[in-house]
């Protein structure tokens, strides 16, 4: 039995994360606390599960290393300089291990991975990820990975720079740029969490797209991460290689 407390526990994605570690019979839910809340009970777990907030998650790993207890992280906000502080504060705790992934849908890690693969055969590339009007950041955590992942392969690949002409702009128009990736952000009612990746050459075009309609879709990556975790020492980041697909 794996004991799991979690961190943004009455959040979106935290209720159905509790609801999903009270069904798994090899885990045990000791603890879902929110902002502010007493952390006494979470001490009594093995892995922390955190969805929390941008703003909120470096400090709770920080919290969860200094404790000795290993963190499975869904919340967005990362970038190669706060990996590099997580790995910093690992390395001075030997035995505590901290697995970070801006997307446990089989799917999107999926589509990652096909981008990556299309990506030197294509003279141009663009990223759109279209979200639920309640989500705070802008790009997608998932859309920032894509974009890295799709900058690498080119790079690998030795691929000159995507024509475009655009001189003349209003701010925002070609979206942001990620990695040399243009990534374009749209919130819209209705909506869950959905990407596409649009590849171009002269006279094709090809689209990668992944829907999440349901939380329901996050939580077979997460319980795999938290079973898992234990046995990866350092930082993990991505679940690729829980799926084989590394
Ligand atoms: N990796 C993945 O596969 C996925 C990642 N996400 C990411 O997960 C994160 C959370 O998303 P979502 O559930 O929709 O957000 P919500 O705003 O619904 O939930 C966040 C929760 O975290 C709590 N919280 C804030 N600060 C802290 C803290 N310091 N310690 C403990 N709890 C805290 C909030 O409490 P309070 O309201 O009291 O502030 C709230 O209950 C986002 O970054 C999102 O992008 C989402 C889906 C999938
Ligand atoms: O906030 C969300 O909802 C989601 N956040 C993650 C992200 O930013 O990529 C994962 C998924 O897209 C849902």
């Amino acid at each position: 039995m794996i004991k799991v407390a979690v961190f943004g526990a009455k959040g979106r994605m935290g209720r159905e994360i509790c609801k999903a570690v009270d069904e798994a019979v090899d885990l045990q839910l000791v603890a879902g606390v929110d902002a502010g809340d007493d952390r006494t009970e979470v001490e009594k777990a093995q892995v922390v599960i955190d969805f929390t907030h941008p703003d909120a998650v470096m400090d709770n790993i920080k919290w969860c290393i200094d404790h000795g207890i290993n963190a499975v992280v869904g919340t967005t906000g990362f970038s190669p300089a706060k990996y590099d502080e997580v790995r910093g504060w690992l390395a001075a705790k030997p035995g505590v291990n901290v697995l970070i992934a801006s997307n446990f849908s089989i799917a999107a890690v999926l589509l990652m991975h096909f981008a990556a693969k299309a990506a030197p055969f294509f003279e141009s590339v663009e990223v759109i990820e279209l979200h639920h009007p309640r989500k705070v950041d802008a790009p997608s955590g998932t859309a920032i990975t894509t974009a890295n992942v799709i900058a690498g392969a080119r790079a690998d690949a030795d691929c000159p720079p995507m024509p475009d002409a655009t001189v003349k702009e209003l701010d925002g128009a070609r979206g942001a740029v990620v990695d040399g990736v243009h990534v374009h952000s749209v919130r819209l009612q209705g909506l869950f969490a959905h990407e596409e990746v649009v590849f171009g050459n002269p006279g094709e075009m090809l689209t990668i797209r992944d829907d999440s309609f349901h939380r329901s879709s996050y939580m077979p990556g997460v319980l795999g991460a938290v079973r898992a975790v234990g046995k990866r020492p350092g930082l993990t980041i991505g679940i690729d290689d829980l799926l084989g697909i590394a």
